[in-house]
């Protein structure tokens, strides 16, 4: 066994960890970037990138349908999977190529290839090869697709989001489980692209919203468009030679309904499961049972999130191993918190998070900002909101779905949160997230140049909404 001496061991060279290493380095530390499987990160080679340039073709095939509306008519659409997965896969490999080269400018002396776990605190064995002898260390190991026991028995024709982005062509028929942030994404693409889909969720949950109000907008949008039950009765899933199987109860036929009281049951044949119901940290090759670290009840360390350092020990996380906010921007906030931190062991400095933002690339998109609906307290606040149907602007683009809901604080009128569904999600909530880090209240935002006619002017309705009720 060789033995390797460093400041700071960072395992995992995703996109935390990339961040961690940097960071670490910057504060003078000898630091070693250890990565188990390949470089090139989840969010190009598998996530935020191939999804979407999946959604980008699935989008174009949606413009075209749809300019009809228009009076632009352009004849029957033909999807070639063949080539939309061919510039899904290229185009990804390009993204992806970017990070493992840099990735490799890291000196050799500074990399370690292999699996790491723990000995102790500061004692990590990689591989079979080395044991790591480092004063702190970043646990950056991401996340991979959860796997449920329900889905045991379809072999390969379960598909995770890895598998999607290196199929040769599209599938004729798809299963979706889990109408969460990439069921939807990847479902409503799959949809636009030609593939027979139905997607089954639990418990009405929709996206990462929290608003009953945006979520039945969501519901019906998406509802509209393909078959979707939030609420889903699966009694079982076979496997029928290269088909899945599931047999389910007819969403329109249940009690809760207003359809007849017995549900019918629906058998359908799909060719593939994708399950996208949420995501595992990688924490269980860490053996981070020798370590000093206090766990949760799912084995996830606890961790201050002003330091990301693990209780008060040489170890900290960052990323989707935490498993809290599985987002690229934090992972990359984290990443830069632990490493510096990491390198400043003992002396860890506490750092202020940015707003919470997140963005669904449906179409339309949900976004979320700063404090969602559900922890609001709601005697001390107000709501605002705008439903695009007749925006002036939406409705010049065909693009009048949704609706935005904006939350104030009554005493001090300032802006504490948003969820929406609806054109320019993207923009709007970058707008939004960037008058909270401000502390903006609503007459200050009202205060501001709004052009016409753009998207921004229903966004002024929704304040203005505000406003009146203040
Ligand atoms: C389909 C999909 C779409 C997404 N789209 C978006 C989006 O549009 N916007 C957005 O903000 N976020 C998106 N995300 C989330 C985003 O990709 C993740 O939050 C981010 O990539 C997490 O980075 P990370 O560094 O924590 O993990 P990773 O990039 O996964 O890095 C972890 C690394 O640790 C390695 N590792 C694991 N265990 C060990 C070990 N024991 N020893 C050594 N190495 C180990 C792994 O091999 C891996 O390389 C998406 C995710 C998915 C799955
Ligand atoms: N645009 C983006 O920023 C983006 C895109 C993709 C992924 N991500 C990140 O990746 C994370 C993971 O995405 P995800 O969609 O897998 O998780 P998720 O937590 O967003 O959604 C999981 C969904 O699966 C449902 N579900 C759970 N068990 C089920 C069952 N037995 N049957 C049917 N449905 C079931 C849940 O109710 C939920 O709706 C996201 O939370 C997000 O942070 C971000």
């Amino acid at each position: 066994m060789n033995e390797a001496y460093c400041d700071v061991a960072i395992i995992g060279a995703g996109s935390a960890g990339l961040r961690a290493y940097k960071a670490a380095r910057q504060h003078g530390a000898r630091a070693l970037l250890i990565e188990g499987a390949r470089y090139g990160t989840t969010c190009a080679s598998v996530g935020c990138m191939p999804s979407k340039l999946l959604i980008a073709a699935a989008d174009a095939a949606d413009v075209a349908r749809t300019a009809g509306v228009f009076g632009i008519h352009t004849g029957n659409i033909q999807v070639d999977g063949t080539a939309v997965m061919q510039r899904v896969r290229e185009e990804r490999d390009r993204f992806t190529g970017n990070v493992v080269r840099m990735t490799r400018q890291i000196p050799s002396e500074d990399r370690l290839e292999g699996y790491a776990r723990f000995e102790n605190d500061t004692t990590i064995v990689v591989g079979d090869h080395t044991r790591v002898h480092t004063r702190s260390t970043v646990i950056a190991t991401g996340s991979r697709a959860a796997r449920l026991p329900l889905f045991d028995d379809l072999g390969d024709l379960v598909a995770v989001n890895d598998d999607v982005f290196s199929w040769q062509d599209l599938p004729d028929s798809v299963a979706v489980f889990g109408p969460g942030i990439i069921g939807l994404e990847l479902g409503q693409a799959l949809h636009r692209l030609g593939v027979r889909i139905r997607m089954f969720g639990i418990q009405n949950l929709i996206g990462p919203l929290t608003d009953p109000e945006v979520k039945k907008h969501a519901e019906r949008i998406f509802g509209d468009e393909f078959l979707l039950d939030t609420d889903a009765r699966v009694e079982s899933l076979r496997r029928e030679g290269s088909t899945v199987v599931v047999r389910f109860q007819e969403k329109s036929g249940r009690s809760d309904d207003s359809g007849p009281s017995e549900p019918r049951l629906l058998e359908e044949q799909y060719s593939v499961l994708l399950a996208a119901t949420g995501r595992t940290p990688n924490t269980e090759r860490l053996q981070l049972e020798n370590t000093s670290l206090e766990l949760d009840d799912h084995g996830i360390p606890l961790y201050d999130p002003a330091t990301m350092q693990c209780g008060d020990s040489p170890i900290f996380i960052a990323g989707d191993a935490t498993a809290d906010v599985p987002l690229l921007h934090e992972a990359a906030a984290e990443g830069l918190i632990a490493g510096a931190n990491a390198a400043r062991y003992p002396a860890v400095q506490a750092n202020t998070r940015h707003v919470p933002l997140s963005i669904v690339f449906t179409d339309p998109q949900i976004a979320m900002v700063g404090q969602p609906y559900h922890e609001l307290p709601q005697e001390e606040i107000v709501i605002g909101e705008l439903d695009w149907q007749s925006d002036p602007r939406a409705r010049m683009m065909n693009t009048n779905q949704g609706l935005l809901r904006l939350y104030a604080e009554k005493s001090s009128g300032r802006l504490i949160g948003s969820e929406m569904i609806g054109p320019r999600a993207e923009h709007i909530a970058h707008q939004l997230a960037w008058a909270l880090e401000q502390e903006m209240t609503v007459a200050q935002l009202l205060d501001l140049p709004y052009y016409h006619p753009v998207y921004e002017e229903g966004l002024r309705s929704a304040l203005q909404s505000l406003a009146k009720q203040m």
